[in-house]
């Protein structure tokens, strides 16, 4: 991926070359993931297992920013310039003692990227979806995210809604019920963060990381994981959002 000399790149694998979508990282196979499909998940968790995990999302929104806040704990201010190609950052998340390896790819917001994007879809487990909370157009055209999703993701990934941008609130153009009605209506969890202050950026993530995990082992006797329920639980113990 490149970034122009603003922005300095992350510590991940960049390229504008497309890479294959199963790097030699210990990501399986579309046909080992079939045969996954069709076996029942172990009574333990494998971590070996890498979960391949998407951000998408309008150009401009903070996808890039999120990872790096992500990954290394940091904001890097200036101008924007726009992500070009697709690469990913490799992550490990450790949820109830058990270390959960995730494959976080960054896309390309902007349209002219977006047919590539697509193909890498297929074989996510997880997705983030991001709009800016500054932005009525990056909000409105979740719809459009969300139906290109349904079309080209696999029907059980995870998805999650993130309102990006919170801090900048004299410019806020999109309440945040609106955001809450928006994830309702799809059934997806939703939290507003912020790529600069950090708000909610590791919650987001290790919701997920708990959701993939406990998907891939087989609970007999617990009731499913519930992430929206995870999530609210969360955000009242750290307090986070009294000024969203
Ligand atoms: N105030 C504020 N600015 C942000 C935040 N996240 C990103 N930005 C800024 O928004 C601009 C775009 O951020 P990027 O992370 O490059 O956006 P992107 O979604 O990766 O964009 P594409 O690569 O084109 O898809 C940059 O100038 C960032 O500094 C945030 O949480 N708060």
């Amino acid at each position: 991926m490149e970034r122009m000399e603003s922005m300095e790149p992350i510590s991940a694998h960049y390229t504008t070359d497309y890479p294959e979508i199963h790097p030699d990282s210990g990501f399986e196979s579309r046909e080992s993931c079939d045969i996954q499909a069709k076996t029942p998940p172990p009574s333990t968790y494998d971590e070996e297992l890498v979960h391949k995990t998407i951000l998408v999302g309008d150009s401009g929104v903070g996808k890039t920013s999120l990872l790096v806040q992500f990954d290394q704990g940091k904001f890097i201010p200036g101008s924007f310039s726009a992500t070009v190609g697709i690469g990913f950052t490799n992550k490990v998340v450790t949820v109830d003692g058990v270390k959960i390896k995730l494959q976080i790819w960054d896309t390309a917001g902007q349209e002219r990227f977006r047919s590539v994007t697509h193909a890498y879809y297929r074989d996510a487990q997880a997705l983030l979806l991001l709009y800016d909370i500054s932005s009525r157009t990056s909000f409105d055209n979740i719809r459009a995210w969300l139906t290109e999703i349904h079309e080209y993701a696999q029907s059980d990934v995870v998805i999650m809604l993130l309102g990006n941008k919170a801090d900048m609130s004299s410019d806020r153009a999109i309440r945040r019920e609106e955001g809450e009605r928006l994830a309702r209506e799809y059934s997806v969890p939703f939290m507003e963060t912020s790529a600069k202050t950090g708000l909610n950026v590791e919650l987001a993530f290790t919701a997920v990381s708990k959701d993939l995990k406990h998907r891939a082992v087989q609970h007999t006797n617990e009731p499913k994981f519930q992430i929206h329920e995870y999530i609210e639980a969360q955000k009242e113990k750290s307090g986070c959002c009294s000024y969203i």
